[in-house]
């Protein structure tokens, strides 16, 4: 990614892409204290719009106060520098990474008195787990390693810290054959994917974990239960086992990256029909319809750049 032509916003600055670059002595690439978002622009029926931007930065912001950094930067200078980054790049549909760090100022756990920086980059990014697996479901593995308890790691931080721990739930599974990895919270719970939500469909309910088993407060996941609502259909956050997600008669990832893709088998155990099920293409095209901007209803969530 880092031989590319085009900006990247920088502490305030639009920078060659080429020249986005920071001292090898930077406090967050030593100790991982530091805090970033996934966005998506999508090319709509009215232009290019970011989806959710305001949810985003907010968190991004959330993030940062859960990790004691504050950002030098307005939530309206960041979603605007979002907005840039997307014209400047002359993207019409782009995946954004805003970023937030601490510098080179010193060293030692400790960062006070380091200065907080932050950028914003955007570029092509299709299917995160390719588009065969949007229509036809991924294989996952359920993980050997374990989603972080909810006071050892800050979960509701979407922190750079954070993602040794899906690096190597996701290494794990794609080195056994397998799309992606499903991690279990501390006491064995279902708790979400290396870089996902996790929602089962049973009997015409469509469950999710509740956010106690440590998943992240996914924007995406928030989408899927007003997209739910709109279809009527019965939304239930609760605990879930490993083999309530055998047992169900469909499941389904979503996320920025991921948007909405259906599982097909977990530990090689089929899940339903073995495919995409019929409830889960039906929230997938409602997703579809609103990131392009088909559904007026929610045509605040879309911002113009
Ligand atoms: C651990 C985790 N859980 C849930 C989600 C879904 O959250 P949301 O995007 O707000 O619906 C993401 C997003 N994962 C981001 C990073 C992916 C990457 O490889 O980097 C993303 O989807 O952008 C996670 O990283």
């Amino acid at each position: 990614l880092d031989d590319r032509d085009g900006k990247i916003w920088m502490d305030g600055e639009l920078v060659d892409w080429r020249d986005a670059k920071i001292h090898v002595l930077s406090h967050t690439l030593h100790y991982g204290c530091g805090v970033f978002e996934g966005v998506r622009a999508y090319n709509t029926v009215n232009g290019t719009a970011i989806f959710r931007l305001a949810e985003h930065t907010e968190r991004l912001f959330n993030s940062a106060k859960i990790l004691r950094m504050k950002i030098p930067f307005s939530q309206e200078q960041v979603n605007e520098a979002q907005k840039q980054v997307v014209r400047e790049n002359k993207l019409d549909s782009c995946y954004l990474r805003p970023l937030v760090w601490i510098g080179s100022e010193k060293l030692g756990v400790s960062p006070k008195g380091n200065k907080i920086h932050a950028m914003v980059a955007a570029w092509a990014w299709g299917a995160y787990l390719g588009d065969e697996g949007m229509k036809r479901g991924i294989r996952v593995k359920t993980s050997s390693y374990t989603r972080h308890h909810v006071n050892i790691t800050m979960t509701q931080a979407k922190a750079v810290s954070n993602y040794s721990n899906s690096i190597l739930a996701n290494m794990e599974a794609l080195d056994d054959g397998y799309d992606e990895a499903l991690l279990l919270d501390a006491s064995g719970f279902v708790s979400e994917g290396a870089g996902e939500n996790i929602f089962v469909v049973k009997g015409g309910v469509v469950y999710t974990p509740d956010l106690s088993a440590g998943a992240l407060n996914g924007i995406t996941r928030n989408t899927i239960l007003h997209i739910c609502k709109d279809l009527g259909i019965e939304v239930v956050q609760k605990r879930i086992t490993r083999d309530e997600v055998y047992i169900a008669e469909e499941a389904f990832f979503t996320g920025t990256a991921a948007e909405v893709t259906p599982i097909r088998e977990l530990d090689r155990v089929e899940i339903g029909i073995g495919s995409r099920g019929p409830i889960t293409e039906k929230i997938q095209s409602a997703f579809f319809d609103i990131v392009n901007g088909r559904n007026p209803k929610y045509a605040h969530w879309l911002t113009k750049v």
